[in-house]
């Protein structure tokens, strides 16, 4: 068993949450509200600011050369996502994207870069990527069915995508390949990290789901 199947095993119950979450339900079913769609929209153009910078710091802490330029060029795919893609779909739901980061997404982006700043290489894989791969295998199953609703099943096909699988399976091989050096205690550390940034994916839905707004 390779370490990328114990943390993928290590976190399947999450996994199963959020492919049975009402968010995502209601993507395939077309029956979520574009309101809490746009809540997503909004939140992940902030979440994926946060992401890219944490991506730059992995690259900038990589061990070799091809890992710098991996990482580097994920931070530079997640800025266009979030340029491209986000900006298109604000204007179908007319959307304004100026707001604050919400608490789970300050608190996600926060999480992730305190890991790469202050953990190892390897527990700053571990946190960011549940980001890569939850999303890989959400959207593989998302693609299956598709969705009623055009808006959605543009969503759908972006994540569901070869070109997308490719980016993710390389992310796994550098983990991988790095945990093959890790002490026990080290390795303890990653799977704790991708646990918890795997938990906040549920979480990052479950906000976007209940409209999510600070309390006070
Ligand atoms: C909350 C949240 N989690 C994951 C992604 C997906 N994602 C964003 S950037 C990237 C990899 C590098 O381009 C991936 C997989 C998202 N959009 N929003």
């Amino acid at each position: 068993m390779t370490f990328s199947d114990e943390l993928w095993d290590s976190a399947a119950d999450v996994y199963d949450a959020v492919r049975a979450h009402p968010f995502l339900t209601g993507l395939t079913d077309g029956t979520l509200p574009h309101e809490a769609f746009g809540h997503f929209v909004t939140q992940d153009s902030h979440y994926l600011r946060g992401y890219a910078r944490a991506l730059a710091v992995l690259a900038a802490r990589a061990p070799t050369e091809d890992d710098t330029t991996l990482f580097a060029q994920h931070a530079a795919g997640a800025i266009a996502a979030e340029q491209e893609m986000h900006a298109e779909l604000s204007a179908s739901l007319r959307i304004d994207r100026s707001g604050t980061p919400g608490p789970t997404t300050l608190a996600y982006t926060s999480y992730l870069l305190a890991t790469v700043h202050g953990g190892s290489f390897a527990e700053g894989l571990g946190a960011v990527l549940p980001c890569y791969w939850i999303y890989a295998r959400v959207g593989e199953a998302l693609l299956a069915g598709s969705s009623p609703d055009p808006l959605y099943a543009r969503w759908i096909a972006m994540y569901g995508g070869d070109e997308f699988q490719a980016v993710v399976d390389a992310a796994v091989g550098v983990m991988d390949r790095v945990a093959a050096d890790l002490a026990p205690v080290e390795r303890e550390r990653v799977l704790a990290h991708y646990r918890t940034t795997s938990r906040y994916e549920w979480m990052f839905w479950d906000a976007a789901w209940r409209l999510e707004t600070w309390p006070v």
